[in-house]
C-alpha cells in the first residue's frame, strides 16, 4: 500500500464479531531477518479518530502515527499494529463525551471516570499476538507510556530499548499532554510542566 510515509504491507486481521474489534498491521521488510542485527521497530498504535482523520490538535495521536511509520521507513524495517481501542477503549461517542467536560475545565483522566469509565480501557494483549504471529519475539518499541511496554513484556514480547515519540506541544496539546506526564506517568522530555 503506498503512504505518504512509503510502502507498506498492510495485513488485515479479523474481528470476533463482540469484544475483540477488527486490526491492521503495516509491515516493512519483516521477512528479510538476516540484513538486521537489532530487533525491529515497532508501534502498537491505538485508534484516534478525531487526531488522525480530522487533524484535531488537541491531541497527539495524527503526529504519532505518521512518526512512527516515518521511522519504520527511515529504520527499512518495521511493524505498525493499528488497534480500534478509540478514546482508549471507550469509544468515539464517550470520547466527544469526554471532550465536552474537558472543554469545561476537567481533565482527560477524571472526563473518563466523570463518565462511568476506566481512566484507559485498553488491553494491548491482542498487539502481542499479532506480533507474536508475524514473528517478532523482540522489539524496539516506539511508545512514551511504560504501561504499554509492561503490558507487551508480560505478553511474552520482549522490549529491548523505548524509542519516544514526542510531538512537541502547543496551546492546544499541551495541558492533555501534561497530564499524560503527571497522571498516566507517560514519559516527556518536557521534564516540568509548563516548561514545553
Ligand atoms: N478518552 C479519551 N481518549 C483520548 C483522548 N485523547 C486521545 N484519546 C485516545 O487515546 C488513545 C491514545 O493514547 P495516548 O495516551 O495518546 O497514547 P498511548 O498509546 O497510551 O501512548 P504512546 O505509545 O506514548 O502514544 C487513542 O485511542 C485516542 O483515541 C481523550 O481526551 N479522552
Ligand atoms: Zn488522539
Amino acid at each position: 500500500m503506498p503512504l505518504e510515509a512509503g510502502e507498506f504491507h498492510i495485513l488485515g486481521f479479523p474481528g470476533n464479531g463482540t469484544d475483540e474489534p477488527e486490526a491492521f498491521a503495516l509491515v516493512l521488510n519483516m521477512d528479510n531477518h538476516e540484513e538486521f542485527s537489532e530487533p525491529p521497530v515497532v508501534r502498537i498504535h491505538s485508534e484516534c479518530l478525531t487526531g488522525e482523520s480530522l487533524g484535531s490538535l488537541r491531541c497527539d495521536c495524527g503526529y504519532q502515527l505518521q512518526e512512527a511509520l516515518r521511522q519504520i521507513k527511515k529504520e527499512g524495517r518495521g511493524v505498525l499494529v493499528y488497534l480500534r481501542q478509540e478514546g482508549r477503549g471507550i469509544g468515539l461517542m464517550n470520547k466527544i463525551k469526554a471532550y465536552e467536560l474537558q472543554d469545561r475545565g476537567v481533565d482527560t483522566m477524571d472526563a473518563n471516570l466523570m463518565l462511568g469509565h476506566p481512566a484507559d480501557a485498553r488491553s494491548f494483549v491482542r498487539g502481542a499476538h499479532i506480533l507474536h504471529g508475524l514473528g517478532v519475539e523482540r522489539c524496539r518499541l516506539l511508545t512514551n507510556n511504560p504501561d504499554k511496554i509492561h503490558a507487551l513484556e508480560k505478553a511474552g514480547i520482549r522490549v529491548d530499548a523505548r524509542l519516544p515519540i514526542e510531538k512537541r506541544p502547543d496551546r492546544y496539546s499541551l495541558s492533555y499532554m501534561q497530564t499524560k506526564q503527571t497522571r498516566f506517568g507517560h514519559l516527556y522530555s518536557f521534564a516540568e510542566p509548563g516548561n514545553p
